[in-house]
């Protein structure tokens, strides 16, 4: 299987695709089972996505929005994606969608695991729509190349829908190393997956991803095995 590849020449026509889609699936999931479900990325790449997906006339108290990762900092805090998605997403038509967050009230996510499980059980075994970014140094989610917590998280052997994860300090990470994520296992149950990127350098980074077999030091590399639709532009 080889992700599906809809690329366009510049990010206004991207967003303006890219939001038509997530929500006829939206839309089309209330339609056949009463609710839909949507999984979002943080990062700077979708805050357009989100911005107008908020005014998007569709039935939102239907829908509820649940993160993909999170940083394990408060909700004040500038690199909160739980913030991040209220501020941009959560407003207009969608302020009345519901929200299920990662961040618990433990010192770590290691301690929050548990909580955070429990949060995500409301949500249906496949989730409709699961929107996900990708870093250049290849993570998506939180998994992060060889972090702490990486092989638990890529497990398939267990259902475990979050995981706790240590990422080694990186340009990419900054001081946010401590993170929970969904599991790789859960993400691929999505109905739909969703990558979004944009820039030649990512462009080049998604090639090379591709053909790894290398999950531990790629992670993004074993969701592009499986069924995705990726989403470019320069
Ligand atoms: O919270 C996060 O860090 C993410 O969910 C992460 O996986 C993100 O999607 C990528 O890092 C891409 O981020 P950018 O869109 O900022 O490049």
């Amino acid at each position: 299987m080889s992700p599906t590849e809809i690329f366009f020449e510049n990010r206004v026509d991207l967003v303006a695709a890219l939001v038509d889609q997530i929500s006829k699936l939206l839309s089309d999931a209330i339609a056949e089972r009463g609710q839909a479900s949507f999984l979002v990325s943080g990062g700077s790449s979708p805050l357009a996505v989100y911005e107008a997906l908020a005014e998007r006339e569709l039935d939102w108290s239907k829908v509820v929005v649940a993160l993909v990762d999170e940083r394990w900092v408060s909700l004040d805090h500038a690199a909160s994606n739980e913030a991040f998605i209220r501020r941009h997403l959560l407003r207009a038509r969608a302020a009345a969608a519901k929200f299920i967050a990662m961040k618990t009230d433990e010192p770590s996510a290691a301690l929050g695991l548990a909580n955070c499980e429990a949060r995500y059980a409301d949500l249906p075994g496949h989730a409709d729509v699961c929107l996900l970014g990708m870093g250049s140094d290849g993570h998506t989610a939180s998994l992060f190349p060889n972090a702490v917590g990486l092989d638990v998280a890529m497990s398939l052997a267990t259902a475990a829908r979050c995981a706790a994860i240590q990422a080694h300090p990186s340009e990419v990470t900054g001081s946010h190393t401590e993170r929970m994520t969904l599991t790789q296992y859960y993400l691929t149950q999505a109905r739909k997956r969703i990558l979004l990127i944009t820039g030649a350098d990512k462009r080049d980074v998604y090639s090379a991803a591709k053909t790894s077999q290398d999950f531990g030091a790629t992670p993004v590399s074993a969701m592009l095995q499986a069924e995705l639709d990726v989403y470019w532009a320069p």
